[in-house]
């Protein structure tokens, strides 16, 4: 996430030394002239005893502030808090709370980070300081994208855009509008208000957004199938990237190069890139920088044939892969405690008026003398009644976040993460059972067709379909997973080769064969397959995915629409392997 940098127009001017005007002065060049900020702080950090407490918190704000900018997030984290929970001014609260929650973002405290979303949005109602709004609207809008709630997010993104205070444009909320549209798939073209805001970043000197916004529309070039255009808009713009010193962002922008670059066959390029992306990921952090910069270089070793080599980079895509779906999911699950344990306070707030009430009739009752004994047993059993109906909702809903967090949201089916999981848990199994296992990995054929020609809303049809015709021909005991965009797998426990061969080939002519919902006309699709068997390859799932996938390789290169074995040359330390290279 970017911090909010923006400073204020009303800035104190340097000749009035009230501590006021310093803590102003500070403020309002602490976006642009760092240098002065940190100055400007250290000169009032030593008298901090001798300020007003409206001031101190100001004076905690801008060191918070500063901790956040500089990394350092334990020190920003109690500065920022100490704000937070103890100023009086509302609106110098909301905007640590907006620093806060950006802090606590990078630093991974998703629970906290939605805790302090929901308190910043109930305090925003009371607020009217344009400046604070526009800085918490910011935050909100970057944090609610990041675990998929797209629909607020856009709306604060609109209302940054439609308010902002003095001295800013469009160009932040231009900003987090178009990742949301991104995110939510729900970009069709690039709006000629996107090209406006560009240039107003970069006329007003904001340029780092300009160039987040660039790695934005590369991204979706890339996912409409047009690489040539995502290189156009970020090849010509990397060198400048690059001395902005942002090195995450860098590493986004090669990231997508790198990717364009490989669906446009540049290998050298592809590797260059992936490479400066893997390097360039904040280390011991798994970003998908990361992540995209190995399954590049795997996928390029893989298409030239040098297993060892893609062996290794597929391990490390896994690692990162698997790092980086634990984090995105850790974030998903704190949204959704925070959004239950909202529901449960109102929930438990509801209970107790209602107990009042109950108590205040006993009350009354109580005066009338009127069958008390009786009443005390209603009440009882009223009470009770609440607090069993309260357990129960709780834990329904803990128990369906905990299966949303499993499941591919459009399918049903176990998602990538879950999918590794189980299917590791049963061949596990095997291993020790010494029963063979097979992986079937299938993906859908031309299916950017599909959506280029029918809509992205029915390209989701075709794919809810074939989920549902080959699960029609899985048994229970089968993993069945969604591994990412039109890719799946299925691992089939206890079976040879031979089996899985005809189960692929089961799969095959029912995904071909599949008509539309309720025998409605739609597009036909076929899919290609992989397997992989446990018999020469051994029981590690990211070995046997490698062997499936360079056979899915074979296939789609075949021709489509067919089934193909791994063979002992897929495997990557395989003696036959060595043998045939001589
Ligand atoms: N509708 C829809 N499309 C998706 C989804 N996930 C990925 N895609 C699209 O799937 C397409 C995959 O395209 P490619 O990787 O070029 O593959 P393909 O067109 O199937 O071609 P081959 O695999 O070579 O046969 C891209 O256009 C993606 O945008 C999704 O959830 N819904």
């Amino acid at each position: 996430m970017l911090l909010v940098v923006f400073a204020t127009a009303q800035a104190g001017g340097v000749s009035d030394p009230t501590p006021s005007a310093i803590l102003d002065r500070a403020d309002a060049v602490k976006g642009t002239d760092f240098a002065t900020f940190s100055r400007l702080v250290d000169q009032m950090a030593p008298h901090e005893a001798d300020l007003a407490p409206i001031e101190r918190s100001r004076l905690h704000f801008l060191q918070g502030w500063r901790a956040t900018w500089q990394g350092d997030y334990d020190a920003g984290r109690r500065w920022l808090s100490d704000v937070v929970d103890h100023s009086t001014g509302d609106v110098l609260r909301l905007r640590a709370m907006a620093t806060l929650i950006n802090l606590l973002g990078n630093s991974h405290h998703y629970e906290e980070a939605f805790t302090r979303l929901t308190q910043l949005q109930e305090l925003m109602r009371s607020v009217r300081d344009r400046y604070a709004l526009f800085a918490a609207r910011s935050e909100a809008s970057q944090l609610l994208s990041s675990v998929g709630q797209f629909e607020q997010a856009e709306a604060y993104a609109k209302d940054m855009m439609e308010n902002p205070p003095a001295g800013q444009t469009i160009c932040f909320g231009a900003q987090h509008l178009l990742r949301a549209r991104r995110e939510a798939n729900r970009l069709v073209s690039i709006d000629p208000l996107f090209e406006r805001a560009l240039q107003v970043c970069e006329s007003t000197g904001y340029q780092v957004f300009a160039e987040n916004m660039r790695a934005d529309i590369a991204a979706f070039h890339l996912a409409q199938g047009r690489p040539a255009e995502a290189v156009k808009v970020l090849a010509a713009h990397r060198e400048t990237m690059r001395r902005l010193d942002y090195p995450v962002l860098l590493s986004e922008f090669d990231a997508t190069l790198a990717k364009a670059y490989l669906s446009l066959g540049d290998l050298a390029n592809a590797r260059r890139f992936a490479q400066s992306a893997v390097a360039g990921a904040i280390p011991n952090e798994f970003t998908d920088s990361r992540r995209v910069g190995y399954e590049v270089l795997y996928q390029i070793e893989r298409k030239l044939g040098n297993a060892s080599a893609a062996l290794v980079f597929h391990e490390k895509y896994m690692a990162a892969d698997k790092a980086y779906l634990d984090d995105v999911s850790a974030r998903s699950l704190a949204f959704k405690m925070v959004d239950q344990q909202v529901v449960a306070r109102k929930a438990q707030v509801d209970a107790l008026s209602r107990q009042n009430e109950i108590l205040r009739l006993t009350g009354a009752l109580d005066r009338k003398e009127v069958e008390t004994g009786r009443l005390y047993i209603v009440v009882l059993i009223a009470s009770l009644a609440a607090i069993i109906w309260l357990v129960l909702r709780l834990r329904r809903s803990q128990l369906r976040f905990m299966k949303l967090a499993r499941r591919d949201g459009l399918t049903g089916i176990c998602n990538r993460e879950h999918f590794v999981e189980q299917a590791e848990r049963v061949l596990a199994y095997g291993a020790r059972s010494d029963r063979a296992a097979c992986l079937i990995l299938f993906d859908l054929d031309h299916f950017k067709n599909v959506n280029d020609t029918f809509g992205h809303a029915v390209g989701d049809e075709v794919l809810k379909r074939a989920v549902e015709v080959s699960r029609r021909a899985l048994h229970a005991c089968d993993v069945f997973g969604r591994l990412g965009g039109e890719e799946f797998a299925v691992l089939l426990p206890d079976c040879s080769p031979a089996q899985a061969r005809a189960r692929a080939e089961q799969l095959r002519l029912s995904i071909a064969a599949a008509a539309g919902p309720h025998g409605k006309p739609a597009p036909s699709v076929t899919a290609s397959f992989g397997v992989a068997s446990t018999v020469p390859c051994g029981f590690e799932l990211h070995r046997l995915l490698v062997v499936a996938d360079a056979a899915l390789y074979r296939a789609k290169r075949a021709g489509r629409n067919c089934v193909f074995m791994g063979d002992t040359g897929d495997i990557p330390d395989s003696p036959y392997l060595s043998e045939a290279r001589g």
